[in-house]
């Protein structure tokens, strides 16, 4: 036992030996679909992962990466980044944001945890501030916990309230953002009604205001505090419906990169700044997109921009972001405590351990994987490299992304003898997928696949063992359809290209020289999911993982 209390010590495999590099690769965003020309894996050419196919069934199968599988409320909800790392890491499913936040507001806990509480303390002079994503994706955040939140805080005597919007474009399809805010209006006017001044105040589109992560270009960010705590906005609407709208009509808008805007009252002034007194809440559930945000309103010292006026203010996040950090130090609901991850374990185990992406995804592969936690177990035993993004493109525009520098930092870390895991996520599907450019999609699929190549040569010189696998669906259907299966067309007769993840089962491959002859994927866990994968990992660093995790994946036969 340490003291932590945990005994960290784990049980040696009976059969497979130590000392193999094994190396994990995630593909962001790489499911498993229909071959048809909506799927740009299929129509991509990429030879790595056909060959890994034929393996199956006994070195290639499917797992489950949404819905219950990874901890979210139902079965419609597709897989996302988040919960899909948090399982691949954690090797259990917990009860995610979503799912804790829908207990929290049904069961009204909401109204008498301590966030509430705090921020309840400027309702009596103060505005109430809700910032976040406005949709119903149910990957950061969901409009009906809005909605009830908006209603429970009038309830709880919120007398003044501004509702700061980011459309989305992302996690539901383009141009759903005018019937969100339809939507909202609607609902804030029924709170008018009843004598609670409701407004929506600023607003723009997530990937173009305040959702950066990872700390991939402040400018992002900056653009929200202007709007949201300053009320400055190149574009001043009296209203939001009509704001996105016009703000839509430029042809390179969309709504993920709506331009930040500010609704004025007829004098021409901002209805909702953020000022001293006040209460603000960040009412995304999802953590890696709030951060940054959160640390602009909550640090004193802070240089990443200038924020001009720092409000003082009762500060809370829909949930804790960042439980190593305590950031934010107020929230409403409690985070799912994601203790004693497979890397963790593994640390203490001996196991030396090299992870590696590019900034749009570095902290998937170490932030979500280690449970929502920055920083290293034991920086003696873990390097993590960032390879710096392009900032202020769409990634259509560049679709190989940094798949080959990642690849090649990959193989210099698996070639060192350094490490025991070299763990990487690949971006292309995902990213490149969000922007809906089928074509661009393609290039970025073939690069991904390039660059697995690039990692399992490496292994194959080390002797080593390969894991592949992604943490949902994205690249390979990019169509809206219908319940039978077919694209599902607008009134002018259009397909709809989706831009969002999906609900489909992503792969898993095994293999690599070092992996013991025998060993197979079980056939008794047809169900498996993304959770278990780490009990799989383990056991290829040959250790028995701990009891309490989903089982492992495969089995060793004598032949
Ligand atoms: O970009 C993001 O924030 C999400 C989609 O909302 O994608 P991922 O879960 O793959 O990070
Ligand atoms: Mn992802
Ligand atoms: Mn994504």
């Amino acid at each position: 036992m340490s003291s932590s209390g945990v005994s960290w010590k784990l049980e040696d495999h009976p059969k497979l030996p130590k000392g193999k590099t094994v190396a994990v690769v995630v593909l962001d965003g790489w499911g498993e679909a229909n071959p048809d020309k909506y799927n740009c894996i299929h129509v991509a050419e990429t030879p790595t992962m056909d060959s890994l196919k034929k393996g199956a069934p006994e070195k290639w199968r499917l797992v489950k990466a949404h819905g219950k599988a990874v901890g979210l409320p139902t079965e419609d909800d597709m897989g996302n980044s988040e919960v899909g790392h948090n399982a691949l890491g954690a090797g259990r499913i917990y009860a995610q944001g979503a799912k804790l936040v829908d207990f929290a507001l049904a069961s009204g806990k909401i109204y008498e945890g301590e966030g509430f509480k705090y921020i309840k303390e400027c309702f009596d002079k103060g505005t109430l501030h809700l910032i976040g994503l406005l949709s119903d994706g149910g990957v950061h955040s969901r409009l009906d916990q809005l909605q009830l939140l908006l209603k429970g805080a009038s309830e709880n005597c919120a007398k003044r309230i501004r509702v700061h919007i980011l459309t989305d474009g992302r996690d539901v399809l383009d141009g759903t953002s005018v019937g969100f805010v339809e939507t909202l209006e609607n609902d804030l006017l029924k709170l008018q009604e009843k004598g609670v001044d409701a407004q929506i105040a600023s607003g723009g589109g997530r990937m173009y205001v305040t959702m950066d992560r990872y700390e991939n270009d402040w400018g992002v960010v900056k653009r929200g505090w202007d709007a949201q705590v300053l009320g400055e906005a190149p574009h001043k609407f009296r209203s939001a419906v009509e704001a996105v709208k016009k703000l839509r009509e430029d042809p390179n808008v969309n709504d993920q990169y709506l331009p930040p805007f500010v609704i004025v009252d007829e004098s021409g002034k901002p209805v909702g700044p953020i000022l001293d007194g006040d209460a603000v809440v960040t009412f995304n559930f999802r953590a890696d997109r709030m951060v940054m945000i959160a640390k602009a309103l909550e640090y004193e010292d802070f240089d990443k921009f200038d924020r001009v006026r720092v409000p003082k203010i009762h500060y809370a996040g829909m949930l804790q972001y960042d439980g190593e950090l305590k950031l934010p130090k107020h929230y409403l609901v409690d985070p799912p405590e994601i203790e004693r991850t497979s890397g963790e374990y593994l640390v203490h185990n001996g196991i030396r351990t090299f992870a590696c992406s590019e900034t749009v995804k570095f902290g998937h592969v170490t932030f979500f994987w280690n449970g929502n936690r920055s920083g290293y177990f034991d920086a003696s035993m873990e390097e993590y490299v960032e390879i710096p993004s392009d900032a202020g493109i769409t990634f259509n525009v560049q679709p190989k992304m940094k798949a080959l520098e990642i690849a090649e930092k990959a193989r210099d870390a698996i070639l060192s003898r350094k490490f025991d895991q070299v763990r990487v996520n690949l971006p292309n599907g995902d990213m490149v997928g969000h922007t809906g450019d089928i074509e661009a999609t393609v290039v970025a699929c073939k690069a991904a696949d390039e660059a697995v190549k690039m990692i399992l040569d490496a292994i194959e010189q080390v002797g080593g063992i390969y894991v592949v696998t992604a943490d949902h669906g994205n690249a390979e259907d990019m169509v809206k359809r219908n319940k039978s299966g077919q694209p599902a067309l607008d009134k002018n007769g259009n397909i709809q290209v989706l831009t969002s993840h999906t609900l489909q089962p992503v792969p898993i491959a095994i293999g690599g020289p070092g992996l013991m002859h025998g060993v197979r994927f079980r056939s008794d866990v047809p169900d498996g999911g993304l959770a278990n994968v780490a009990a799989t990992v383990m056991n290829l660093h040959a250790f028995i993982a701990p009891s309490d995790y989903e089982p492992t994946l495969i089995e060793v036969v004598d032949n």
